[in-house]
């Protein structure tokens, strides 16, 4: 893990993740209009004795896809299968999944924007009519045989649902889309999480460390984590206000939740480049850093938050980010560069 602000996640940090997961769609903080959607899906197919429709979840992330995906499986009574995009290399991977479903199954598919072509229209075969043509053989011998499935609910989480092609999208009955967190909400997660860790917070702790979550549930638990070993080994385990900013500052997250890469993408613009406009890789190059990175890890965030600005002539810095650093927007404010 590059950063504590990060919002992917590797295997280990999602076994770690599990025990913290909700298990119910009430423990779910957050998110109301698609819980309230959701609940009113899964509970109009357990009145109709059914499985749920196909369900497609949308949004950046460690806001809770895979989450929910467990959330659907456990509100229906049956079981989860786990998979992803990038794992099903060949069609042939999923028919040997779909074959082993039972009754009602979830089988949620992370990254589905990112399925291959053919098991992409496997796919579509599958969640409309419930059947999967099994090729036997191979060259002009080959056969094809057809085979029923059971009723089995699809969902399936993807960071770009516009990247989905048409026919795949318009096969899912439920479409919700996931937003960043309030404030209060990720306060309400970090006392849950806390809690489920058997760690003391006090509730300035749980605001402080809120704030500088970037919205994401999944940083939020991470700097918990952090904030609690700094707990542990420099106090008595309790989580005071002080102990939460003095391991953040250790781990470089600032109040507004910006991290080391972030402030130097600002302070790279602003100092060296007079606020831009300049090029992402020449802006990344100057600090050292790959474009990719820049542009996937930091920039987002700063965007997000007003901090920064993609122009046709290049990234330019806002006069938030030129405060946010201690510093003095030039005169020419940034609105009369942008009409330029
Ligand atoms: N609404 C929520 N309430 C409480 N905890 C949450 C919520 N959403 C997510 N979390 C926690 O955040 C962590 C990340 O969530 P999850 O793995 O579901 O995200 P994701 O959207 O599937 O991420 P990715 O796209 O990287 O797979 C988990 O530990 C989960 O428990």
């Amino acid at each position: 893990m590059e950063s504590v602000v990060e919002p992917g996640a590797n295997d280990l940090e999602r076994a770690a993740e599990s025990a913290l997961r909700p298990k119910n769609l009430d423990e779910f903080v957050g998110q109301k209009t698609l819980r309230q959607q959701l609940s009113l899906v899964l509970e109009a197919a357990r009145r109709r004795g059914d499985a749920a429709d196909h369900i497609l979840l949308s949004g950046p992330p460690g806001l809770g896809k895979t989450t929910l995906a467990m959330i659907v499986a456990a509100e229906m009574g049956t079981s989860l299968r786990l998979t992803s995009g990038p794992a099903i290399q060949h069609a042939g991977d999923l028919a040997s999944i779909l074959s082993s479903l039972q009754e009602g199954d979830v089988l949620f598919i992370d990254e589905i924007h990112r399925l291959s072509r053919p098991a992409e229209e496997m796919l579509y075969l599958a969640m409309e009519d419930f059947r999967v043509d099994v090729i036997v053989g191979k060259g002009p011998g080959a056969t094809s045989i057809p085979l029923t499935l059971p009723p089995f609910t699809v969902t399936g989480a993807t960071t770009r649902a516009g990247l989905l092609p048409a026919p795949l999208r318009d096969r899912f009955g439920y479409t919700g889309h996931l937003e960043y967190y309030q404030h209060d909400e990720l306060e309400s997660i970090v006392r849950r999480s806390a809690n489920l860790l058997g760690a003391e917070i006090s509730g300035e702790a749980a605001k402080e460390l809120a704030k500088r979550s970037r919205g994401t549930p999944r940083i939020a638990n991470r700097l918990l984590r952090r904030v609690y070993d700094y707990s542990q080994v420099h106090g008595n385990g309790e989580i005071d206000a002080q102990a939460a900013k003095e391991a953040l500052k250790l781990f470089e997250v600032d109040p507004l939740g910006l991290d080391r890469l972030d402030r130097l993408v600002l302070e790279g613009l602003c100092e060296r480049f007079g606020g831009g406009p300049v090029g992402i890789s020449t802006l990344a190059m100057s600090i050292g850093e790959e474009p990719e990175t820049v542009e996937t890890v930091s920039e987002p965030y700063l965007v997000r938050e007003g901090f920064l600005v993609r122009t046709p002539r290049g990234r330019m810095a806002t006069a938030q980010a030129w405060r946010h650093l201690g510093l003095t927007p030039p005169a020419s404010d940034l609105f009369n560069l942008l009409d330029n």
